[in-house]
């Protein structure tokens, strides 16, 4: 069967990877494609490495033009889906790779962002454990048969994923959590280009969003309350940008539980990843790097006990464009609608 794409915010960074993955995908036809600034321009303008699109216009972001599509994907900034996808009529799948449906508490979204909070749709990160539902259920089982789908923030699904196969098993506490991410600009989006010139970025690292204001924090402990969590959980979180167009690299520690084996804690990633086509746990003493998953929708990640400090450590890496935003937003979009999960997705990255 073939499904009808629209592409909403297609001139952006993370439009122009779903476009990307799109047009290898074989079920998917990318019939339109919208933007803001750029409507009325050709799309090869915005995105000239997207040959095989070279023909599509860029037509404008609006109701009316993306109904009728089997699934429209929504790549906009903060605020602006919300209102548009309240006004689809005749969309059988929309995917939003925006915040506005990922949270559930409206005093976090109060709190870290502003503004009308909208309601929260099934959570994009397909291998998260969640609790309640059976031993090692995932998040998958509430996308399949999904209508609409909240992708994941990147910096938030790395951190979520790192973790939560530690919780879900009681073998890392929920509390006193801490992450320290570096990430690539790519994040930010391109509108955000202006500040992130090469003067201000090459041969430099600069930590932003310190102190608990990033608004992934809230993301990402409703995705470790979701896994089970014994408590509420609590985060530090320090992102750190650095040279590299893409990628991000999140170590994360938390306190190993009371009575938790070295056994009892790989034992408990094995189990959450082992049969994942896209979250891998590597062999002791491996830790991966941003390159290993560079364009792939893949998330790596490597695990050690520091008995010293009582901690687990666990260093995870991926594409915030693929595995981080765009290809999250197709392996989801796949499972809603009963294809095969990894059609059209790549799992190898493109090291070194
Ligand atoms: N970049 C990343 O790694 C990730 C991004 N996301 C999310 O994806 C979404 C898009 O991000 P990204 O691609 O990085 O951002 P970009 O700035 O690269 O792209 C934004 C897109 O939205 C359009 N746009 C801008 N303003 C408006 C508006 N007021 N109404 C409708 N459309 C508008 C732009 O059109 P035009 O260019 O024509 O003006 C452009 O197509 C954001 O919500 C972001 O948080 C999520 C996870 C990771
Ligand atoms: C470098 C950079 O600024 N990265 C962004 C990542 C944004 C993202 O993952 O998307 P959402 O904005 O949709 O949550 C950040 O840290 O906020």
């Amino acid at each position: 069967m073939t499904y009808s794409v629209a592409v909403a915010g297609a001139s952006g960074y993370a439009g122009g990877e779903l476009l990307r993955l799109l047009a290898g995908h074989p079920e998917f036809e990318i019939r339109t494609v919208t933007g803001h600034s750029s409507a009325g321009r050709p799309l090869i303008e915005s995105q000239p490495h997207l040959r095989s699109l070279a023909e599509l216009t860029l037509q404008p972001t609006e109701p009316e033009v993306l109904d009728g599509h089997d699934i429209v994907f929504f790549a906009l900034p903060h605020g602006a889906s919300g209102a548009l996808t309240a006004q689809l009529r005749d969309v059988r799948l929309a995917v939003d790779c925006g915040a506005d449906h990922r949270l559930e508490s409206a005093t976090d979204w109060a709190a870290f962002y502003g503004g009308e909070h909208h309601e929260p749709w099934a959570y994009g990160v397909p291998e998260l454990p969640v609790a309640g539902e059976g031993s090692l259920a995932k998040q998958r089982d509430r996308l399949v048969g999904a209508a609409r789908i909240a992708a994941p923030g990147c910096n938030a699904s790395t951190v979520s994923l790192s973790l939560a196969p530690g919780i879900a098993a009681g073998v890392i506490e929920p509390r006193d959590i801490v992450s320290v991410l570096a990430v690539g600009p790519s994040g930010a989006g391109k509108a955000a280009k202006t500040h992130l010139l090469g003067a201000e970025l090459m041969g430099t690292a600069n930590p932003y969003a310190v102190g608990g204001t990033h608004r992934h924090i809230p993301e990402i402990r409703q995705a470790l309350r979701a896994a089970g969590a014994s408590e509420e959980p609590s985060l530090s979180f320090t992102p750190v940008l650095v040279p590299m167009s893409r990628g991000i690299l999140a170590t994360s520690t938390a306190r190993l539980a009371a009575g938790a084996s070295a056994g009892e804690v790989r034992a408990a990633w094995e189990a959450a990843y082992s049969d994942e086509p896209f979250v891998h746990l590597l062999p002791e003493g491996v830790f991966p790097r941003t390159a290993d998953a560079l364009g792939a929708n893949t998330c790596l990640m490597g695990l050690a006990i520091d008995e010293a400090a009582g901690r687990v450590v666990v260093v995870a890496a991926l594409d915030n464009l693929a595995k981080g935003t765009a290809g999250a937003a197709i392996q989801s979009a796949n499972i809603a609608l009963g294809i095969p999960e990894t059609t059209g997705l790549p799992m190898n990255g493109v090291a070194p």
